[in-house]
């Protein structure tokens, strides 16, 4: 072949691969509105549903009366508990081992629970009848406070389970209970508490938020009579899952249901589970034999579709006087709303909240965690977070910090002198999980002496004495927070969903002319991943990335995987696709040694190549290896090229990284302004550096709205009291800060290519590194402890309380 022999370097580059800051492929559709959503979605004859919700918090329905509704010109049907009974629909599985109510039976839960289903011709005349639809209910007393599910007299929620004592994990307590689950030794870490020099103790509550993401939940089901073939496109943050599971609840054969995510405006966990839109659409598309849309309003969102944490905490810390930790005791009170539909791997039922020990080497350590049913809606899901890893970290950060406090260390140093240390990777922790590998001194020292640490304390110290002196109204507060997340679920012999292990996967088709398709079982709602999976291959098998089509989320294309959530794709179907270009690339040495005349062995992999060793000039090209396994019959070789893996990894990953946060508090008015914040990060290999970085910005951003302002309350009778965005604090361009980004890179020893997960690492240690930086404000005033999230009702309150206002 007469090329014009580019060097190595240049080869390398023209194939835009690992660690390359390619452009985001995907941008070219989303920035000029031609993404595809499914509300874009129009069939001919499509109709729309919507649903009559509970205005009540708990109630009993006395009757429903449909006539005025079914009388609106264009209403086709009113589906209730009553309709779904004989499909026996009524109630669906959760993900959590428990059922929901599609459409409430007798009794509703929560505000916004779904009671009837309207199906007409367009959403305005579906809202119209919706109003007309008469229920009658007869109020009940709500619980809105999870301390108070358990009480002798608390009011009976779920009646449909009353005399189940067995949960789905195990035995239960109480009627609005739902599980205990505990981890570690109990006997010996109590022991410890007791025996300690100094303890530290707070009750810590992560408070319930929401993920919010652009584009709410919907789906649009197509019953094909003729073929007995369902469509469903959706939404759907795993989409296969979410196949199998309509096939056993439906008894439509797997092969017969398609399920299809088109673009996705952001999931951030909020469309892992299956929500009741989806049951009644497909079962109205299945009774009427048209394809019905259903799409959620803003409200309907915020109110009715997958919460995350409502998490308790108390925790007790332990540790000699000189700051070594010896203990940690948690007890968690969770508040999983109406229905259990947490949304975590099976066998655990609090996720990996069992990560809480942190970054820290501390030798005893023991959790338990309490699931309780109140009357709030059903969820419990990550929203940027590995399942429940942010609780645990929030939990852990604070309790540092309160602890240091306590032994008057700073909080920088109490956690280096406690740090799991570079040697002992891999690590086990006390609660059992194995962490890959690790840096943490490396990193926290870059991140102190990049902001100058020392030099923000003795600021802080100096504008102390102003505010005492009466110079200033403002106090400084730096948050520092150091994370160590679980990523990419998981090991099938300990992670599975609903019994489906959670492996993931690639499928590769090299074509005659030397570009690819690579399938994922995975599915992007705007990480990049058809950006980033092409560059992973192009560094595999030597094809530029701008020739290989990423494609995800349509079951009838793609291998079976878990979807993406938990930041698992890069840990799972990211070492799948790198897997499964090394048996393209086995093969391609084959057909290499074949056309060159030459032993497998005496052939050599370079960038884009196989060459003879020590013969440069001999070599074939992966584009003429592609052709040939099209073009020439080879003897002991199935023509084409094509490789499928399904990776089970042998173990998590668990990035890391250092985060801090300076703040300046104005007691007056108990505004917080953002004086800085960096960030950095440890993913282990970085496989797009500007794609990390945008997905920090997005972590960062989501840990902002958590940290100072998100929450979505209920009160006494169970009304939602964040239930739109004039309530729900999402953070515009004005109140986000500019964000200062840096990393290290330590490689996970077990992944492919060494790269761990990132997508969620930002919220997990931005929000501590937040709350951190609130608190240290008013740290020298004796405040210890102050809830999330930090508005500026809640600072106002606590310097008021501090007696620091006039
Ligand atoms: N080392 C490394 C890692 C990573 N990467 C990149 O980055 C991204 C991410 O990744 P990850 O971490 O693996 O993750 P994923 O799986 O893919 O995803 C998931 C995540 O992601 C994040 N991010 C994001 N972004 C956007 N745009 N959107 C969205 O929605 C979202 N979401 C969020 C969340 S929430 Mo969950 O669901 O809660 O659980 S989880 C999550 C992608 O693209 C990849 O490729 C790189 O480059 N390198
Ligand atoms: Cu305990």
């Amino acid at each position: 072949m007469n090329d014009q022999t580019p060097t190595t370097v240049e080869r390398a580059e023209k194939l835009q691969g690992l660690g390359c800051k390619r452009k985001r492929v995907e941008d070219a559709r989303f920035t000029q509105g031609k993404g595809h959503y499914v509300d874009d979605i129009k069939l001919p004859g499509m109709l729309f549903g919507d649903f009559v919700r509970s205005p009540y918090g708990h109630a009993r329905i006395k009757s429903i009366n449909k006539d005025a509704a079914m009388a609106v010109p264009g209403v086709v049907a009113v589906l209730t508990a009553d309709d779904l009974k004989p499909l026996n629909l009524h109630y669906m599985p959760t993900l959590a081992g428990d059922v929901q109510a599609v459409l409430a039976d007798e009794k509703v839960l929560f505000q916004g629970q779904e009671v009837a289903f309207v199906v007409a011709e367009n959403r305005y005349v579906a809202a119209d009848a919706v109003d007309l639809v008469e229920v009658d209910y007869e109020q009940l007393p709500a619980i809105n406070n999870a301390f108070k599910a358990m009480d002798e007299n608390a009011p009976l929620l779920r009646e449909d389970i009353k005399d189940k004592m067995d949960g789905a994990h195990g035995p239960r307590k109480h009627y609005n209970h739902i599980f205990n689950w505990s981890v570690g030794d109990r006997e010996d870490t109590h022991k410890a508490i007791e025996g300690a020099d100094v303890v530290a103790e707070e009750l810590i509550t992560y408070q319930r938020v929401h993920p919010c993401p652009l584009e709410t939940c919907g789906c649009v089901a197509s019953m094909d009579k003729v073929n007995g073939k369902l469509t469903i496109w959706g939404t759907f943050q795993a989409p296969h899952a979410v196949r199998t599971v309509a096939s056993l609840i439906t008894n439509i054969p797997e092969h017969n249901i398609r399920i299809i995510s088109p673009d996705i405006g952001g999931g951030f966990g909020n469309k892992v589970g299956v929500y009741p839109g989806y049951i009644c659409a497909a079962v109205a598309s299945i009774v009427t034999g048209v394809p019905i849309k259903w799409v959620e309003d803003r409200m309907e969102n915020l109110t009715s579709t997958a919460f995350a944490r409502d998490y308790h905490m108390s925790g007790k810390i332990a540790a000699t006087r000189d700051g070594r930790i010896t203990a940690l005791d948690c007890h968690v009170l969770a508040d999983h709303g109406a229905f259990d539909a947490c949304a975590d791997p099976t066998k655990f039922p609090a996720g990996f909240f069992n990560i809480c020990t942190g970054s820290y080497d501390i030798p005893l350590a023991h959790v338990s965690v309490d699931g309780v049913y109140t009357n709030k809606a059903p969820g419990g899901v990550a929203y940027r977070c590995s399942f429940r890893v942010t609780e645990a970290s929030y939990f852990i950060e604070r309790m540092i910090d309160i602890l240091a406090r306590k032994l008057d260390m700073d909080p920088a140093e109490i956690r280096m002198k406690n740090f799991i240390r570079k040697d002992q990777f891999p690590y086990t922790s006390a609660l059992g999980w194995e962490y890959d590998s690790g840096d943490y001194e490396t990193a926290l020292d870059k991140a102190m002496k990049t902001v100058d640490y020392a030099g923000l304390r003795a600021e802080q110290n100096a504008n102390r004495e102003a505010f005492d002196r009466g110079e200033t109204r403002k106090l400084m507060g730096i948050g520092v927070a150091f994370f160590t997340e679980i990523v990419g679920a998981g090991p099938v012999k300990n992670c599975d969903i609903l019994g489906l292990g959670m492996f993931d996967s690639c499928e590769i088709r090299i074509h005659p002319t030397g570009s690819a398709i690579a399938r994922l079982g995975t599915i992007s709602q705007g990480q990049g991943h058809a950006t980033t999976f092409a560059q992973i291959l192009a560094s595999e098998i030597g094809i530029p990335a701008d020739q290989i089509t990423v494609e995800e989320g349509d079951t009838d294309t793609a291998p079976y995987g878990l979807g993406t959530y938990g930041s698992r794709s890069t840990p799972v179907a990211g070492a799948a696709t790198a897997m499964a270009g090394r048996k393209i690339r086995a093969k391609a040495q084959m057909i290499a040694a074949y056309l060159l005349e030459v032993h497998e062995d005496d052939l050599e992999w370079d960038v884009d190549r196989f060459q003879v060793k020590g013969n440069p000039e001999q070599h074939k090209t992966m584009a003429e290896i592609a052709f040939a396994a099209y073009n020439q019959a080879i003897p002991g070789l199935e023509p084409g090229l094509e490789a499928v893996s399904y990776y089970d990894p042998p173990n998590m990953t668990y990035p890391f990284g250092a985060y801090i946060c300076v703040v300046d508090v104005d007691v007056d008015t108990g505004v917080t302004d953002i004086r800085r914040f960096y960030a950095l990060d440890d993913c282990g290999t970085r496989i797009n550096p500007m794609i990390i970085e945008g997905q920090v910005h997005g972590g960062l951003t989501e840990s902002l709205a958590i940290a100072m302002g998100q929450e979505i309350a209920y009160d006494e009778i169970g009304n939602v009291k964040g239930s739109s965005l004039l309530d729900f604090f999402l953070p515009t361009a004005v109140e986000t800060p500019a964000w200062e980004t840096d990393y290290t890179v330590t490689p996970s020893p077990h992944h492919p290519i060494g790269a761990k997960g990132v997508g969620e690492s930002p919220n997990v240690g931005g929000v501590s590194a937040f709350s951190n930086a609130v608190n240290d404000a008013f740290a020298h005033k004796g405040l210890t402890h102050t809830q999330m999230p930090h508005d500026h009702w809640r600072v106002w309150k606590t310097a008021e309380k501090l007696g620091l206002n006039g």
